[in-house]
């Protein structure tokens, strides 16, 4: 059977972000991304340098750990990473179906497969400015296609100015597309990322100018939301 690189296997915690907020939730997070986000709150399953903490698991073997870890009572599995559209999790899907449980994904857009449509929720999170990455909207589109219907959402964090004057452009040009917006986290990288204080008061001061800003526009089709988790746990992994 095909194996995948696991990262981290966590939960079950709160989703922390967007559509599905407060959800109980455990998350499979895959290892490798095709990006490198400045900011990435997840460089641990990113860069291949943290690569020998990540484990080959088969879909049965997270499947066993998911069902361990919910005591076998089905729940939300939410799969994020980096980037877990660059495997293929379709059979790990197929076993949690068959017990009930359902599946929420996390990716950034970049890379789209057919199995999207056996999601409940695909979360969209194409990068601002500040990221230093850039769109390849055909690449966008066709993960929305491949959603079929599944539920399609769209989450953009944003740091500053730059990133919530592209955020209203994405937003005009994807109109059906409920839209979540996320201030962001400065996360400082692993191995300190853990232990670091979180910059509360910035977290909350972006927040507030990112509602001040939207509402100020009367913007009033994005939900304005923090990272629960963040607000919770500060950066500890596995909550
Ligand atoms: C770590 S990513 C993994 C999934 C996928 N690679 C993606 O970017 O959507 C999960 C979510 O966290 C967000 N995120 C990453 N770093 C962040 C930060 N420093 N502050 C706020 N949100 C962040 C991403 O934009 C994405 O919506
Ligand atoms: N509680 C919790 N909620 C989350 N929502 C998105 C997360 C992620 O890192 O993808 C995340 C996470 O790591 N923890
Ligand atoms: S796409 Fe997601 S996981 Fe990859 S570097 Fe950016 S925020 Fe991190
Ligand atoms: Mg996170």
């Amino acid at each position: 059977m095909n194996r995948l690189r696991i990262a981290e296997i966590f939960g079950p915690t709160i989703q922390g972000e967007g559509a599905v907020i407060g959800v109980p939730t455990v998350f499979v997070r895959a290892g490798g991304c095709d990006y490198r986000c400045s900011w990435c709150d997840s460089l641990h399953a990113v860069d291949s340098k943290f690569r020998h903490d990540w484990k080959m698991m088969s879909a049965a073997d997270i499947f066993a750990e998911v069902e361990h870890l919910s005591g076998g009572v089905p729940l939300a599995v939410s799969l994020s990473g980096g980037n877990p559209a660059i495997q293929d999790f379709s059979p790990l899907i197929a076993l949690g179906h068959a017990k009930g449980y359902r599946f929420v994904m996390e990716t950034q857009g970049s890379v789209a497969q057919s199995w999207f449509s056996d999601l409940s929720t695909l979360i969209l999170s194409p990068k601002p400015p500040s990221s230093g990455e850039t769109v390849d909207w055909a690449k966008f589109d066709d993960c929305i296609n491949q959603a079929k219907q599944a539920e399609t959402v769209m989450k953009i964090v944003i740091f500053d100015e730059a990133d919530y004057d592209w955020a209203r452009n994405v937003a005009a040009r994807y109109p059906d597309l409920p839209l979540y917006l996320q201030p962001g986290n400065h996360t400082p990288p692993p191995p300190e990322a853990e232990d670091a204080e979180i910059d509360m008061d910035g977290i909350m001061h972006r927040y507030e100018w990112l509602i001040d800003k939207t509402l100020g526009d009367h913007w009033y089709t994005p939900t304005i939301l923090p990272q629960l988790h963040v607000l919770v746990w500060g950066n500890k992994r596995g909550v």
